[in-house]
């Protein structure tokens, strides 16, 4: 289904070039491989991290999981890095922060929210399984991750070896719920390269990426069999998201509530 991607997923490079003011002929390679701007941004009171991706050749860039207080931040980095924000992209219907998507929309002309199809929540783009979100030489293959909610999805860069996995795969943890969720973390993301880079929706031990081959080791919910993580799930009665009743209503219509639209 992703053939047409870079099959040279081994070529990463370094992920973190912050380079827009360089001039043409000091760019190292003109290969989608070698140049993405990438900003991760962190939502203190959430901890919700939110990510910039950029082509610095085209400036066309995608933010994930932006948080509306975060939005004049999210707007300002885009405008001084001289960005052409194309996208505003959703992993899921969040119910922890109300999402930055429809503020950012009214702030930054032409941008274009996207959420999965499945998760049913206004949008202006729809994504399934296997669609892709191209931004200047890079693609964001769409990957169905179901579980933490019906309409997760997970986000694969494959030409820096990078999935963004919202809250179906945290940092040696997971999101909630159990069985749906353990069968599509393995066959989706578990499954990749163990080289390539897990960025979650959020961490809660201040930690900011780990790998694939590291949380098959060292997760100690998913490494054990699909009974044992139900039950594990089922034992640790995490508390009732603090703002899930102003949430989940707000992001199901993308974060903005605008008078005689339903
Ligand atoms: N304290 C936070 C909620 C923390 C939480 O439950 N996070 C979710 C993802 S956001 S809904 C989760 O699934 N966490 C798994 C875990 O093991 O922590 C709040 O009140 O918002």
């Amino acid at each position: 289904m992703y053939r047409k991607f870079n099959a040279d997923a081994n070529t990463v490079c370094a992920q973190t070039i912050s380079g827009l003011a360089q001039k043409p002929a000091r760019r190292m390679s003109t290969d989608a491989g070698s140049q993405l701007l990438f900003r991760q941004l962190l939502d203190y009171k959430s901890y919700t991290y939110t990510y910039l991706l950029a082509d610095p050749e085209s400036r066309e860039a995608v933010l994930i999981d932006p948080v509306i207080e975060m939005v004049d931040r999210d707007v300002a980095l885009v405008r001084d890095l001289g960005l052409d924000l194309i996208y505003a992209v959703n992993t899921h219907v969040h119910a922890d922060h109300v999402t930055g998507t429809g503020e950012i929309k009214k702030r930054v002309p032409g941008c274009k929210s996207v959420i999965s199809k499945v998760s049913q929540a206004k949008a202006d783009v729809h994504i399934s399984e296997g669609d892709t979100l191209k931004f200047g030489r890079h693609s964001l293959e769409c990957y169905s991750t179901p579980g933490h909610t019906d309409g997760c999805m997970s986000y694969v860069l494959r030409s820096q070896a990078m999935v963004f996995t919202g809250d179906a795969v945290l940092i040696r943890g997971c999101g909630r719920d159990a069985g749906k969720l353990y069968d599509s973390v393995h066959a989706k993301i578990l499954s990749l390269p163990r080289h390539f880079k897990i960025l979650p929706a959020h961490d809660y031990t201040g930690q900011m990426s780990s790998t694939v081959g590291e949380e098959l080791q060292h997760n100690l919910r998913l490494t054990r069999t699909r009974d044992e993580f139900i039950k594990i799930m089922k034992n640790l009665n995490l508390p009732y998201p603090k703002q899930i009743d102003r949430a989940l209503p707000a992001n199901m219509v993308c974060g903005v509530y605008e008078a005689g639209e339903s």
